[in-house]
């Protein structure tokens, strides 16, 4: 279960919080002002203020964070426990909307102080239902700086757990007024098992432009596109992130186990991964996209080294762009590196390396060139967020665009009409490639489009909610059984490239679940499937049929009230019940203008039985859309001690 949980520094309390060759290297690597390293090491030594972010879609989030601060912090001050003065949560200045928010509590005080239990209640329901999410401040930072637009495809190489995805995917859907964005979000990670907390944290977005898969990001396959005359070519990325593994020396805040564990031989072993992610996304990124390279490690092994060897790499095909957000503080990247070996020695170029230890420190650790060609580079456009500049955890990040097709991409350059190639670039070979290998023990439920074949239920379903050109063969089941029991939609654009390449490509999970079939075994339902809450933002614009429109008092009832009084209900609300059959349904919320009360769409899974009318969702999702509303949460107490059941 994914819980709002506020760093805790439990059994790692006791860690020591130095480490001499730390010290001794980021002093003399001089990679940041050295009169600010006292500051430096102070801050990187305090615990990391908590951090927690709106999740979610603008009108939403917009709405959630009204209520937040009319019921949480209103009325909040300064308060002082034990020796301690507190100050209330923050909104982080850099992020739009206010959306992020910082805190010095930690858990146990949210929980025990009487004025933040309340607080501590919404945060717990927020966390379950996906709307809000603990991410680290700077963590944030490479989505907001890829720029994604709704109709971008973008590619996230190393996703796991996932709190970027979600940030890309939420702006994927930036346009409200589109549940199905021509945009996509291929997730990766090569580690199998946290694909599958990316499950987690995207599924609770409820997006149908979303693919997971499981691959090295460093030899990432060729995903192929059908185009509209039936051929298969590449897909080529408008977007790009590379947040790659790293030492996570710029977590120590975090994560005070890195205190002792940290070595400089760790960035020198990180490197050459880091190095060829980096280029399987510049080679999978369209001409004219952004790839944004980042890590929680302030070492210029892992950073500049990385994104110069890659520029250098690429021939005059990349350049580093700059890269701000109106309230952030960082410092600019760095020109000048060294690099030390396992022994402590220090070597300012490659030439200096001994013969033997030629192999483990390699050329591409190096500055690839003297002041002109650093100069050119523009790594000062590079950002380096140190943790006493803001509060926050030591972080880079790079934003690089791509201007043309790399100089071993020749069939690319080809198509690309007006791009130059000259003859010197064309040298230039593509970097040494792994065998590509399909694990023996790679195993998922297939990917099956509804098709001629499940005509019965597509038409059933199409009749019953009144469907109007929705289109029914981007449904999908994981099932080959005849009795299908959950209904996912997908995007166009993502059918097309699970059909395309289900057999080299590892597909975790795609969809969005629509229809489930229903647990109520009357034989008298004309209808086997229910909709799913999770799915109702895509399927209600196609829905000619039983979206009944409802005031807020209504929708307050049947939060509050899991099983309300038919003649309780507003008289205006019966009328219109009268025409709708039992079964699925949809309540839809409209706020009369921008100041209501509650100034977002809701839209709201129902059931209809013959004498009575209901909600049809989890109690975490009853639990979001009280706090939508607003209900203080002593008025909802009474309703999760009555009812709260799971979904009936
Ligand atoms: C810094 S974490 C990513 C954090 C993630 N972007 C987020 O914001 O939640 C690095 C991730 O890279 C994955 N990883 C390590 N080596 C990889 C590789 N060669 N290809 C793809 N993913 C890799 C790790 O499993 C880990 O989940």
């Amino acid at each position: 279960k994914f819980r709002f949980t506020i760093v805790f520094q439990g059994s790692y309390k006791d860690i020591k919080k130095e480490n001499e060759k730390y010290e001794h290297y980021y002093k003399e690597q001089k990679c940041f002002d050295v009169s600010q390293f006292d500051q430096f090491l102070e801050a990187m030594k305090r615990p990391l203020p908590a951090v927690f972010r709106i999740t979610g879609y603008k009108k939403h989030a917009k709405q959630l964070l009204k209520n937040m601060k009319r019921n949480h912090f209103e009325d909040l001050t300064e308060m002082v426990i034990g020796e301690e003065t507190i100050k209330p949560p923050v909104p982080l200045p850099w992020y739009p909307d206010e959306l992020a928010w910082q805190t010095d509590l930690n858990r146990g005080q949210i929980r025990k102080v009487p004025q933040l239990q309340n607080f501590h209640s919404f945060l717990i329901a927020e966390s379950e239902s996906g709307h809000i999410t603990r991410q680290e401040a700077v963590s944030m930072i490479p989505p907001l700086l890829l720029d994604v637009r709704s109709h971008h495809k973008v590619l996230d190489m190393c996703a796991a757990p996932g709190s970027k995805t979600a940030q890309i995917v939420e702006l994927l859907h930036r346009d409200e007024n589109n549940a199905i964005p021509d945009g996509i979000c291929v997730a990766n990670d090569k580690d199998n098992k946290r694909c599958y907390m990316l499950v987690h944290q995207i599924g609770r977005l409820h997006s149908p432009s979303t693919i997971i898969v499981n691959h090295d990001a460093s030899n990432f396959p060729e995903i192929l596109v059908k185009n509209d005359v039936g051929e298969e070519i590449p897909l080529r990325y408008d977007r790009v992130l590379c947040d790659v593994p790293c030492s996570g020396d710029g977590t120590m805040r975090k994560n005070t186990d890195v205190w002792v564990k940290w070595n400089q031989a760790n960035a020198i072993y990180l490197h050459r991964t880091q190095y060829r992610i980096l280029l399987r996304g510049l080679e999978l990124l369209g001409s004219g996209g952004q790839l944004v390279y980042s890590t929680c490690s302030l070492n210029p092994i892992e950073d500049e080294a990385v994104v110069a060897a890659a520029i250098q790499h690429c021939g005059g095909a990349v350049e580093v762009i700059d890269a701000d957000l109106p309230g952030l503080k960082w410092s600019p990247g760095v020109s000048k590196w060294r690099v030390m070996d396992r022994d402590m020695n220090w070597y300012e170029t490659h030439d200096e390396v001994p013969e033997n230890k030629k192999k483990n420190l390699s050329y591409s650790m190096f500055p690839p060139g003297g002041q002109d060609v650093m100069e050119k580079m523009h790594l000062e456009r590079c950002m380096r967020l140190l943790p006493h500049q803001q509060d926050t955890g030591g972080f880079f990040v790079a934003v690089l665009r791509k201007t043309k097709p790399l100089p071993w991409q020749k069939d690319e350059a080809k198509m690309e009409t007006k791009s130059e190639t000259n003859g010197s670039e064309t040298k230039i070979q593509a970097p040494p490639r792994k065998k590509r290998k399909w694990e023996p023990g790679f195993k998922e439920d297939p990917f099956v489009f509804l098709s001629s074949k499940d005509e019965a239920t597509s038409s059933q379903i199409t009749s019953f909610f009144g469907l109007k050109d929705f289109p029914m063969d981007q449904v999908l089941t994981r099932t080959t059984s005849e009795k299908k029991k959950q209904l996912y939609f997908v995007s166009k654009l993502v059918k097309n490239i699970v059909e395309t390449n289900i057999d080299h490509v590892k597909v975790i999970n795609t969809g969005v679940r629509v229809f489930s079939r229903s647990a109520n075994t009357q034989n008298d339902l004309e209808c086997e499937f229910r909709l799913v809450q999770d799915g109702s933002e895509c399927i209600e614009p196609f829905m000619a049929t039983r979206v009944v429109p409802i005031q807020i008092e209504d929708v307050k009832r049947f939060l509050l009230e899991e099983q309300p009084k038919y003649e309780d209900l507003s008289e205006q609300l019966r009328e219109k019940l009268k025409d709708v059959a039992p079964g699925s349904m949809i309540y839809k919320y409209q706020p009369e203008n921008d100041d209501a009360d509650v100034a977002c769409e809701l839209l709201l899974c129902g059931w209809r039985g013959t004498f009575s009318s209901r909600l049809y969702m989890n109690n975490h999702e009853r639990m979001h859309f009280l706090n939508m509303l607003g209900v203080p949460e002593g008025e909802k107490k009474e309703e999760k001690e009555n009812g709260g059941e799971e979904e009936k």
